[in-house]
């Protein structure tokens, strides 16, 4: 049951799809496996879940990364609604610093977005009553924690909600501009080494 791959042509953000098993009663589904991950290069060792639920469509969380040492891999999925998820290439010195990726995550798709360690992470809810589950390689750390502006211009992220229906925490709407935030070097942020 090893799951699908595809590159999003940002480094080493990758799409995965799980394979779905159906009958009768309905599926079952491997949404992470050290064996098959292990296989396909991705080495990862998990050590928190986590889950968030979104009430409304257009709430938006990011973009969020944490500092050296307690850098995140964050492997994203949603078990019901709809995200659209991004991730951007923070890592200074990085021929794609400032580019951004995203794709649609959601509970019908069955699809998932790994964020490497370097990548700033930020989503919106495409749906109301949206649940997002992912796992991460360090644990939160609230000194480490930082935030960058959703709107950043030297980013451009083209979020597809009108923005006079977003929803964001006061820590997210008054994040710092890449250009103003700590970030760190190129090496740093590496998912295979
Ligand atoms: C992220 C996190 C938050 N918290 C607490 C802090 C706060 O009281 C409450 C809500 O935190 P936040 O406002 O940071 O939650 P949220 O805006 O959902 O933050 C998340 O956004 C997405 C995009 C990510 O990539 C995650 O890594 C994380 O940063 O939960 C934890 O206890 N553990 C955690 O791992």
């Amino acid at each position: 049951m090893s799951p699908e791959v595809r590159a999003l042509g940002l480094d080493e953000v990758l799409e995965i799809l799980p394979q779905r098993i159906g009958d009768e009663r309905g599926f079952f589904s491997e949404t992470w496996s050290a064996v098959r991950f292990g296989e396909l290069g991705l080495a990862l060792t998990f050590v928190q879940d986590n889950h968030s639920y979104s009430a409304a469509k257009g709430v938006l969380r990011g973009l969020h990364y944490q500092l050296p040492p307690f850098m995140q891999n964050k492997l994203v999925r949603v078990v019901k609604g709809a995200v659209f998820d991004v991730a951007v290439d923070i890592r200074r010195g990085s021929p794609t610093f400032a580019k951004w990726v995203g794709v649609e995550i959601s509970a019908r798709k069955w699809n998932q977005l790994l964020i490497p360690k370097g990548f700033a992470h930020g989503f919106v809810t495409l749906e109301a009553d949206t649940e997002v589950i992912y796992k991460v390689t360090s644990p939160y750390s609230p000194a480490h924690d930082r935030s960058i502006r959703f709107d950043d211009p030297d980013i451009a992220i083209a979020w597809p909600v009108p923005s006079t229906e977003l929803q964001l925490s006061d820590k997210d709407r008054t994040a710092p501009l890449l250009r103003q935030a700590e970030v760190f070097g190129v090496a740093e942020g590496r998912v295979r080494r």
